[in-house]
């Protein structure tokens, strides 16, 4: 569904010099250096999936959905939209993908909600009676009908993203490119947003190609994450398979019965953090040694009574590769 190939994005910019005269200079002469914010990734994203893009400040994430939008040309490679490419058949293309860019509005500000739809459906050519059907279904799906016909300036951020999403959705394509559609959101906001995305994909089989800084986000919505940093493609594949390559260690809270009788030097391939009472914190890294073998040889330190795992923070996993 989405196929990109060797794609690279370099963009020519002033040489910055210190003082404000060498900077002048430079503008003037056309002295450039080249930045190179996209470089050779390649992947592939089927129809249906809930893919996670992410990275650091400046990493490449805006321009990569830039360029599969068709708003920006490659410097080179290739980038197939359903077979198409967006910059040779940017009308074709255009027509299966709804995007929302989260600190941008594609409202009309002073306009009623309404009548940004109208004059968006006008230019996808979308048949009134089309229109007012999936309008209607929008409006139900998205809870708009309270704000329908407020001008969008006066909507809260909430209601703006949901206004937002109906505005990338009126034209039923199948690819959704959503670039921080939680950010500013308050936690109440933000759930909503992400059960909908949720369910677009789930119940609509919308594509969804997720950027955000949000680790929640990712972790409650993206069974796929690419992480893109310098321009460079870093990881591509689940998040559990990135917790068990960056290796950050599961943490087991277990409680005995009675006094646990640890022996007095351990050194087995799991760490005992904390013995307080019959309470031991246990440190271990799944890749060395799955959880049932770590509660096999507490069993014989003790009577266990209860056990509670804490995944490493996923948020600090993403960090390590940062
Ligand atoms: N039009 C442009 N001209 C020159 N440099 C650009 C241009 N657009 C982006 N860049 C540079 O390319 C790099 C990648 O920028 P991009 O906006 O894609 O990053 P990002 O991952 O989306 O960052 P953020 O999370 O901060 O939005 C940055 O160093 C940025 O300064």
């Amino acid at each position: 569904m989405i196929q990109v190939k060797n794609l690279t994005k370099s963009f020519r910019i002033p040489i910055a010099g210190k003082s404000r005269w060498q900077r002048f200079k430079s503008y003037v002469s056309g002295d450039r250096r080249v930045k190179t914010a996209v470089s050779d990734i390649s992947f592939t994203v089927q129809k249906g999936e809930f893919v996670g893009y992410i990275g650091p400040n400046g990493a490449g994430k805006s321009t990569t959905i830039k360029m599969l939008t068709g708003i920006l040309h490659p410097t080179s490679g290739e980038v197939l939209i359903g077979g198409s490419s967006p910059h040779k058949h940017r009308r074709q293309v255009v027509r299966k993908l709804g995007v929302v860019f989260g600190q941008r509005c594609q409202l009309w500000w002073d306009l009623p909600v309404r009548d940004s739809y109208d004059i968006l459906a006008e230019m996808y050519r979308i048949e009134r009676s089309i229109k007012e059907r999936t309008l209607a279904e929008l409006g139900e799906l998205l809870q708009m009908d309270e704000f329908m016909d407020t001008p969008v300036r006066k909507l809260s951020l909430g209601q703006r993203m949901r206004a937002d999403l109906a505005a990338s959705l009126l034209h039923n394509p199948d690819i959704l490119f959503l670039d921080e559609p939680t950010i500013g959101l308050d936690i109440v906001a933000k759930k909503s947003i992400r059960s909908l995305l949720k369910s677009l994909n789930r119940d609509f089989g919308k594509t969804i190609l997720l950027t955000t800084h949000d680790m929640d986000d990712i972790e409650q919505l993206c069974a796929r994450v690419m992480v893109i940093n310098h321009g460079q493609l870093a990881y591509d594949g689940t998040i559990g398979e990135l917790r068990d390559r960056i290796g950050l260690p599961t943490v087991m809270k277990v409680s005995f019965a009675g006094p646990v009788a640890v022996p007095a030097e351990w050194s087995g391939n799991f760490l005992i953090a904390n013995h307080q009472g019959n309470e031991l914190t246990i440190q271990c890294n799944r890749r060395s040694i799955q959880a049932m073998e770590v509660l096999r040889q507490l069993e014989q330190w003790g009577s266990i009574e209860d056990v509670h795992m804490e995944e490493p923070n996923f948020e600090e996993v993403i960090h390590r590769i940062y």
